[in-house]
């Protein structure tokens, strides 16, 4: 049995636009990320590709790209899971800071460590801070697990049980599964998917609105490591986008 999971991160966002720190901040699509989302769901049409269910994150700029790229594939109705274990890596205290900014004040090593670094979180975010999530009722049930800022480490440690749990048995149903999420929560998908090293998922970077496609084993593991990006060029020139970021 050959299972298909196909990983979409949102399109680009206001903030991705302003070149802020996002993480957890609830911020819309912009037009261009809009279009993005429709682009995702025309490729998966043009490969053939029909999600049966789809897992999104608590988060708009997922939700809005699952919705644009699966009306426009005609499969707006299937079922849908959310689930803050998708979320974007919460990004601290520098939530709302500019990237450009913080690498201007902090340094390369600094920003890339805060950035990239597996086990390295940045400081955490006040509770009072006007991007802190304090009080929003998506996350009331959280409790202890509320995270105040958050390393790839600790994105890992959260969505294993997710993926584990909820994305396999889907996919152990017979279902393609369509998971819509962010930049790091598919960094960290693609880690233990991949068994990428520590020190090599700071390389890694996933644009946005580019539907990645898993062909996974019976044990879940790829039949081709890395997987496959449906427009592959234009994958590789926006993932190199993304790692220049702050620059
Ligand atoms: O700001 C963020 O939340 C993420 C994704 O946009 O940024 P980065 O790629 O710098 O981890």
């Amino acid at each position: 049995m050959t299972y298909t999971l196909v990983l979409l991160r949102h399109g680009e966002s206001d903030w991705n636009a302003k070149n802020l720190f996002t993480g957890w901040v609830d911020v819309d699509l912009t037009e261009k990320g809009r279009a993005e989302a429709v682009r995702g769901g025309e490729l998966m049409v043009a490969e053939g590709i029909t999600p049966d269910i789809v897992h999104t994150s608590l988060l708009r700029r997922a939700i809005t790209t699952a919705n644009l790229s699966l009306d426009v594939a005609d499969r707006h109705w299937i079922p849908v899971k959310r689930d803050w274990r998708l979320n974007e890596r919460h990004y601290g205290a520098l939530q709302g800071k500019n990237k450009k900014e913080i690498l201007e004040k902090f340094g390369e090593e600094q920003f890339m460590q805060w950035r990239r670094s597996y086990d390295v979180p940045p400081p955490p975010i006040d509770l009072d801070d006007p991007y802190a999530q304090t009080g929003d009722p998506r996350y009331a049930g959280l409790g202890d697990a509320m995270p105040r800022t958050e390393c790839l480490k600790d994105v890992v440690t959260r969505l294993v049980p997710y993926w584990e749990n909820e994305i396999q048995n889907d996919l152990a149903d017979g279902l393609t599964v369509l998971v819509a999420a962010h930049g790091n929560s598919l960094r960290a998908l693609v880690k233990v998917l991949d068994d990428v090293s520590d020190a090599d998922i700071a390389g890694l970077n996933i644009p946005t609105g580019m539907p990645l496609v898993y062909e996974l084993d019976d044990s879940f593991r790829p039949l081709t490591r890395g997987g496959r990006y449906l427009d592959p060029e234009a994958a590789r020139a926006a993932a190199e986008a993304v790692a220049n970021q702050g620059r």
